[in-house]
């Protein structure tokens, strides 16, 4: 039996949003979207894959490497490699390789870190400042709000599965092209979640056994290409797929006040504190349930349930 597709909602595109009507009336709205013709430097015509190689050099990198085009967290379908700089942008803009890991065909992704990778935090202007010279990036957010700034390179088809993160994010895509198909944070349920990632790794083909309820999980999307900025605002959930080889640089900046987050998030994706506390907690209660036999543990389960849903949802949510 054929499928229905279930309707796919395009973000927003909008040209020449200037940092006013930004802040006054798109932010606020906390709903993804494409702004184009933004001023990024001499980014969007400078980087080449022979100018990148020439302007970080040999700069070891830490890379994931795939032999397959959909990056699978769950059986960990890929592997970690380094490579230097130079060498590894000419394998990822390349689609068959003389030499490889694992594959003629393999698949690679660069996803920047801070030079301690425990605890330093990604800034494109400390390990990558040649680079950074060519970028400006917007300025739509206080300085103390700015988190990191992660550089993201791809090779042609690679797919990075469904997650979130805490921030707000320019995903500035330099070169390339991409599909980002997104989540809005009210969908969690449909998403079968993983810590921060969702199971669901084939969002186009996803198995409906396994997963019934991501039929109702409403898919936004958008088609990014050079020179292209999309805003995915934090909490809501992003799949993205490179089309082409392409560079990307990501900021991410604080939305909420600064004490809000984990002290020791370097990747932007640790849950705010009183959320990981109050989950901590629930745990806690949990166990506590254990303690009634199956009848009564049912019993209080659903009424805390209840009280959460009347305590703690907002009341504008579907
Ligand atoms: O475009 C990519 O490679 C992934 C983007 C992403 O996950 C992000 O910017 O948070
Ligand atoms: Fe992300």
């Amino acid at each position: 039996m054929e499928r229905r597709e279930p309707p796919v909602v395009p973000v927003e595109r909008l040209s020449g949003v200037t940092r006013e009507r930004f802040l006054s009336y798109i932010y606020p709205q906390r709903k993804p979207v494409v702004l184009k013709g933004m001023e990024l430097g001499a980014c969007t015509t400078k980087w080449t894959v022979d100018y990148l190689s020439q302007a970080v050099g040999s700069k070891e990198v830490k890379i994931h490497v795939s032999a397959v085009p959909q990056m699978d967290f769950l059986s960990k379908n890929f592997v970690y490699r380094t490579l230097p700089f130079d060498v590894f942008v000419q394998r990822a803009a390349e689609v068959n390789h003389k030499e490889y890991f694992l594959s003629e065909d393999e698949k690679y992704y660069l996803r920047s870190v801070g030079e301690d990778v425990r605890k330093d935090i990604a800034d494109i202007r400390k390990q990558f400042p040649t680079l950074a010279e060519d970028v400006q990036i917007p300025e739509y957010f206080e300085k103390e709000q700015f988190f990191s700034s992660v550089f993201r390179i791809s090779s042609a088809g690679l797919q990075l599965w469904t997650h979130y993160d805490v921030m707000d994010n320019f995903l500035i895509q330099v070169t390339g092209k991409k599909r980002v198909a997104l989540y809005s944070p009210q969908d969690a349920p449909y998403l079968y979640l993983s810590g921060t990632k969702s199971e669901v790794l084939d969002v186009d083909n996803p198995d409906l056994e396994k997963y019934p309820l991501f039929v109702k999980a409403r898919r936004y999307q958008c088609f990014l290409e050079a020179g292209d900025v999309l805003f995915i605002p934090a909490l809501w959930f992003h799949n993205v797929i490179s089309e082409e080889f392409g560079v990307a640089l990501n900021v991410f900046w604080k939305h909420l006040p600064a004490d809000c987050y984990d002290k020791n998030d370097t990747y932007g994706n640790k849950d705010p504190t009183a959320a990981s506390r109050a989950i901590q907690i629930l745990d806690r209660a949990l166990k506590t349930l254990e303690e009634l036999p199956e009848e009564y543990r049912d019993f209080y389960a659903r009424r805390m349930v209840l009280r959460i849903q009347e305590k703690a949802y907002r009341n504008d949510y579907g």
